[in-house]
């Protein structure tokens, strides 16, 4: 597995991988015995459901506040400790949550993620054993979900078959890295029906054009990729996002988070303050939870390091 650290979006998204590269495809069929594991030890327990990803932006708005939107990968370490990580970050503030379903390829992604995504693999998780898990656990959750996955996945499974399936176990968002515009139509139309807002990317060389119409289409929010390069926390977040939001902002009312380097609270309170309405973080949270010496500690520090987060854009 090797993700160039040198990759540049293309226009705004990635190039897509052939689908028919055996490497990148694992079988549906291929269900982990994870998938039959309780995930949730206290599944009466049902939160209040969550609304779409949109609604929630128009919620924070209403009282001035910006989204906090952590991403992991799912099954790193493994299913059930994702499981019971969704429910520290629902309790803990988070706003939505981007869940990163793990693939072989992950050519967006700097060491962190793809670390994580390999650990996972390695474990046997794979799309129909993190659907049961989700099934079991979005009911307990209050904030919404945004699933987050390559293109290929999606491919294997058939795109109406993969949108019903989200949708049934109660997925709200959909967030897609490879897909150049052009061809989100039909995911878009899949999406729709299903009621999945697929939420579209633009980053810093995104010429402007093109960056209009991608957030013409983009559903939820659009996703400002703050820097060129993968996916990792850096030492400060790229001093062109607020001129990037400016731009953005005079071409869309759509809600912009802003993710791609932010790892510390003072980061997000500053994005936060150049005017995005969701900060996203990743490998920060990834990282914790990797590198804890018991999963139980990862889940803790997980749970510090969100209300941090969240408390910086209070
Ligand atoms: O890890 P970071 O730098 O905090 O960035 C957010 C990010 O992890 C998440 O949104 C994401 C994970 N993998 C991606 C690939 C492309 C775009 C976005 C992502």
């Amino acid at each position: 597995m090797a993700a160039s650290s040198s990759l540049k979006f293309a226009a705004g998204f990635l190039q897509l991988k052939k689908p028919q590269d055996p490497l990148l495809i694992r079988s549906p069929n291929q269900v982990s015995t994870l998938s039959t594991k309780k995930f949730a030890p206290m599944a009466a327990l049902t939160a209040t459901p969550a609304v779409s990803l949109s609604q929630t932006f128009i919620n924070l708005k209403e009282q001035g506040k910006v989204a906090f939107i952590p991403y992991i990968t799912a099954g790193d370490p493994d299913l059930s400790i994702t499981a019971e990580a969704l429910k520290v970050l629902d309790s803990c503030g988070s706003d939505i949550i981007e869940l990163g379903v793990p693939y072989s390829d992950p050519l967006a992604d700097g060491p962190v993620i793809q670390a994580a995504a390999t650990r996972s693999l390695a474990r046997g998780t794979n799309l129909n054993a993190i659907i049961s898990m989700l099934k079991e656990v979005i009911p307990q959750l209050s904030c919404p979900i945004a699933l987050f996955t390559y293109y290929n996945p999606i491919l294997k499974r058939g795109i109406p078959e993969f949108m019903s399936t989200i949708k049934d176990v109660g997925v709200h968002g959909l967030v897609v890295p490879d897909v150049p515009l052009e061809e989100t139509e039909i995911l878009r139309k899949e999406a729709a029906k299903n009621n999945i807002e697929l939420v579209l990317l633009t980053t810093p060389t995104t010429p402007i054009d093109r960056m209009k119409a991608i957030a013409e289409a983009s559903e939820g929010f659009l996703y400002l990729v703050s820097s060129i390069g993968v996916t990792g926390a850096r030492a400060s977040v790229n001093e062109r996002v607020p001129a990037l939001l400016k731009e953005i902002k005079e071409t869309t009312k759509k809600p912009v988070a802003v993710g791609f380097g932010i790892s510390k609270p003072e980061h997000a309170k500053q994005v936060a303050g150049w005017g995005a309405d969701g900060v996203i973080v990743g490998s920060a949270m990834v990282k914790l939870l990797g590198e804890a010496k018991t999963p139980e500690e990862g889940l803790k520090e997980l749970a510090t390091f969100t209300k941090s987060l969240k408390s910086a854009l209070l």
